[in-house]
């Protein structure tokens, strides 16, 4: 198997499309899914690179492993339902703190996922989303998130990591509205996010393998007389 030379990963909780959206990218069809169970990853070829994109599970019970995946990564991507303003509330909560292990120049996205749920008559069409008729736009709820509410997210997570927003990319240009379904901006959204990552991989490569402590090596320090106690 070839060697990651980065790393991606969706985090978000479950039910928002996370593997939806990975199999709409790297299969380019939107199948059944299973609720995840750990974690699984695909490789992708970016240009002379190979990037692995982390598939993580949103249920409670594998919370615990999250921070494992996200070790080391060049770029999170944390993914809502755009239905769901829980799932919003939930990155913050539950998901933002298992970045903590990711690389520091970490970049993040933000994803509101299944738009094509939504009454969506009032954007701008756009050259992946035919025009719809009003009629058509009926049958569908209006959105509970707003882009203006996950910009917000994005502005809080460079608060918490003590980030300067004029040395990130911006806040429009990191948060998404996608449809996993539809494929709506999915290939966008990842090709956004690799060449971004582009860079990280550059650096990480040539600062070499993160430091290693061989214990094989380990020889304990003779115990020294301290002084206070002689
Ligand atoms: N309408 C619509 N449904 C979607 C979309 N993306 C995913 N779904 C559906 O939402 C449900 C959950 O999708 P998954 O991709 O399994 O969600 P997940 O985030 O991977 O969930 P966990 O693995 O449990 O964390 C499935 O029934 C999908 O078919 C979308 O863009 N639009
Ligand atoms: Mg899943």
């Amino acid at each position: 198997m070839k060697k990651p030379d980065g790393k991606v990963v969706l985090l978000g909780d479950m039910n928002v499309g996370k593997t939806s959206l990975l199999h709409r990218y790297m299969e380019r069809r939107f199948q059944d899914t299973v609720s995840t169970v750990g974690g699984a990853f695909y490789l992708k070829q970016w240009g002379p690179y190979n990037i692995s994109i982390w598939d993580t599970a949103g249920r409670e019970q594998f919370h615990g492993l999250g921070s494992m995946y996200c070790r080391g990564a060049a770029a999170v991507i944390l993914t809502y339902d755009v239905n769901s303003l829980q799932s919003l509330m939930e990155l913050e909560d539950r998901f933002l703190a298992l970045t903590d292990s990711a690389s520091a120049d970490c970049i993040f996205a933000i994803v509101g996922n299944k738009v094509d749920l939504t009454d969506d008559c009032a954007l701008p069409p756009d050259e992946n989303r035919p025009e719809k008729s009003v009629a058509s736009c009926g049958a569908k709820v209006r959105k509970q998130v707003r882009a203006e509410d996950a910009i917000a997210l994005y502005k809080k997570i460079l608060k918490y990591k003590m980030l300067d927003e004029k040395d990130v990319p911006a806040a429009e240009k990191m948060c998404f509205e996608t449809s996993a379904k539809t494929g709506y901006k999915v290939d966008y959204l990842f090709e956004t996010v690799f060449e971004m990552v582009v860079p990280i991989i550059v650096r990480q490569k040539a600062e070499g393998p993160p430091q290693t402590v061989d214990i094989t090596d380990y020889k304990p320090a003779k115990r020294t007389k301290s002084g206070c106690c002689a």
